[in-house]
């Protein structure tokens, strides 16, 4: 059977009922997540018949809006989204969704805004004899602890009548340890932890859940997932984007806070976690918090060897000029904020004890490429001496997240000929080739499992508390000063700092340019 044949015989990749009929009400409804992430997957998901004929939005925000002009603002937004992209809307499934929009002008900070989501909600009630609402949080992170306090005191996560109540708490999720800790605690002190959905974007992406797929649906991977076979592991999140509008929150933050104890954990977590004992939510996270608690924490030595931060100056991205980090918009003229971090870490357990794991991500990078590579060690004995096989580079599974997935397995091949020589070849399967899928924003797998409950691919207390421990030693220090930011040049492969810090251990990183 060809390829393409293969690809026709697959099932259609959705094919679960609708979520359960229910109110999301979307808390900032009026800014840039709703308009260009939370709407588009919402619209995605109408598409697909994947929301209950029941199913309502309401948007809260305090930018004025009547019903009417809010709809019209969303229509607008949305044609110039798939204009843009290429695309037409489907009229019918977007008027199917705007049917069912509402807006609610509201301050945050003011009691009246909770007592009109309350007072809608028993409208509800009264009209359908269901309540079921979803609160989403696209809103500035200081509103996350508060707003959720307010809803508590109104009894809006009150689930006594049968209904679910159901936060969404979007990212940064705290700026460290102390902070991540504060903001669990105030939101336990609202709602319980099965009522909390933390979202990490990374784990809405196809090839982000495709890693388990990988390794706990098929037989032959596991045997060798292990301190025995492979060697090091590389976690690599290139970005061609500069800190663009956002030098106000990136100057603040940082890539280390900004990518490593979230996205580029939770792709760790995926890769080394052990296999859960079903796929029920807690069983896998469980696992993914046990796997990042492991990872041990640096001395202020360890911060010294094994981190390089850096930053990027100007250049050209694929014939695009950026200037240096320090004159965009927003961001201080003499900042040391690190655009770039590589760390090597290491997993203190039973399966990963003396397996480094390497992990870098940058913006204003040559190329935007986010992919795990797990290499493997030399054959024993090296049989073939015409081309010594230290000249080739050893086997290697890559998963590539983004751009192009798919996944690509490296193996040495005989070159045709008399003589025995090898070459490197890759085995290569690309997500196009083989399944058919509709763009999507990697929101609506996120928003449709937060409807149905099923809270696998967000993230517990517990785990973004792990993520938080494991890079706060860094974080303090750098804060005290300790280590030199390096500095790139932008559209390079990052600093060479980055390169000595796995060179030195005979590794080399997968190629960026
Ligand atoms: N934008 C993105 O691409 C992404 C965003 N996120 C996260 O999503 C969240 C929202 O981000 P984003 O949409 O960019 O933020 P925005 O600032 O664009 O949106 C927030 C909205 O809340 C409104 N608002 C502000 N203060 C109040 C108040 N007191 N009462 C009622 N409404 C208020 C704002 O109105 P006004 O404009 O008048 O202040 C605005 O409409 C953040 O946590 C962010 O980190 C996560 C991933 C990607
Ligand atoms: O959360 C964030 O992620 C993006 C990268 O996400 P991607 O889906 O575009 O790969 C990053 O650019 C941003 O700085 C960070 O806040």
């Amino acid at each position: 059977m060809s390829m393409t044949e293969a690809a026709s015989k697959r099932p259609a990749h959705d094919d679960q009922g609708p979520a359960p009929a229910s109110t999301l009400f979307i808390f900032g409804a009026s800014g840039d997540l709703t308009k260009r992430l939370v709407m588009p997957a919402l619209y995605n998901l109408a598409r697909e018949g994947a929301l209950d004929a029941q199913f309502q939005i309401v948007g809260v925000d305090i930018v004025q809006h009547d019903d009417a002009d809010y709809r019209a603002f969303l229509t607008d937004t949305a044609h110039q989204m798939a204009g843009a992209a290429g695309l037409t809307l489907n009229e019918t499934a977007w008027s199917w969704l705007m049917d069912r929009i509402h807006y609610i002008v509201g301050d945050f900070d003011s009691a009246e805004t909770y007592k009109k989501v309350g007072a809608w909600l028993d409208q509800r009630k009264s009209e359908t004899g269901q309540a079921n609402a979803v609160f989403y949080m696209a809103v500035t992170p200081r509103f996350f602890g508060s707003i959720a306090e307010k809803l508590g005191e109104n009894g809006l996560f009150d689930e006594s009548e049968n209904a679910f109540r159901r936060i969404v708490v979007e990212k940064p999720f705290g700026t460290d340890l102390a902070s991540a800790k504060a903001l669990n605690a105030h939101l336990l002190t609202a709602a319980q932890e099965h009522q909390i959905f933390r979202i990490d974007h990374f784990l809405g992406k196809e090839t982000v859940q495709n890693v388990m797929a990988m390794r706990f649906g098929n037989g032959i991977f596991e045997p060798l997932w292990n301190r025995n076979f492979i060697d090091h592991v590389q976690i690599t999140a290139a970005e061609t984007v500069t800190v663009e509008q956002r030098g106000k929150f990136y100057d603040a933050t940082g890539a280390l806070r900004d990518m490593v104890p979230n996205h580029m954990f939770q792709l760790l977590a995926m890769i080394a976690m052990e296999p859960p004992n079903s796929f029920d939510a807690d069983a896998i996270r469980t696992e993914k918090a046990k796997v990042v608690q492991a990872i041990a924490p640096m001395t202020p030595e360890d911060v010294l060897r094994d981190t390089v931060r850096a930053q990027y100056l100007a250049g050209n991205i694929g014939g695009r000029h950026v200037k240096n980090y320090q004159w965009e918009d927003n961001v201080a003229h003499d900042s040391h904020r690190e655009t770039y971090v590589a760390l090597k870490l290491s997993v203190d357990n039973w399966r990963w004890s003396g397996v480094p794991f390497y992990i870098r991500t940058g913006k204003a990078l040559a190329v935007r490429r986010t992919e795990i590579a797990i290499q493997f060690k030399r054959p024993p004995h090296r049989l073939f001496d015409e081309t010594p096989t230290d000249e080739l580079l050893p086997n290697a599974l890559v998963i590539r997240v983004q751009p192009d997935e798919g996944m690509s397995l490296r193996i040495a091949a005989k070159i045709p000929g008399r003589s025995v020589r090898l070459a490197e070849v890759d085995m290569d399967f690309r997500y196009s080739d083989y399944f058919k899928a509709e763009p999507s924003t990697g929101y609506e797998t996120l928003i449709y499992d937060c409807l149905t409950g099923d809270a696998t691919l967000f993230q517990r207390a517990d785990n973004i508390e792990a993520g938080w421990a494991a890079v706060q030693p860094i974080l303090d220090a750098w804060e005290a000063g300790e280590g030199e930011l390096h500095h790139y040049k932008a559209g390079s492969a990052g600093p060479s700092a980055a390169d000595h810090l796995i060179e030195r251990d005979g590794f080399a990183w997968q190629p960026l340019i």
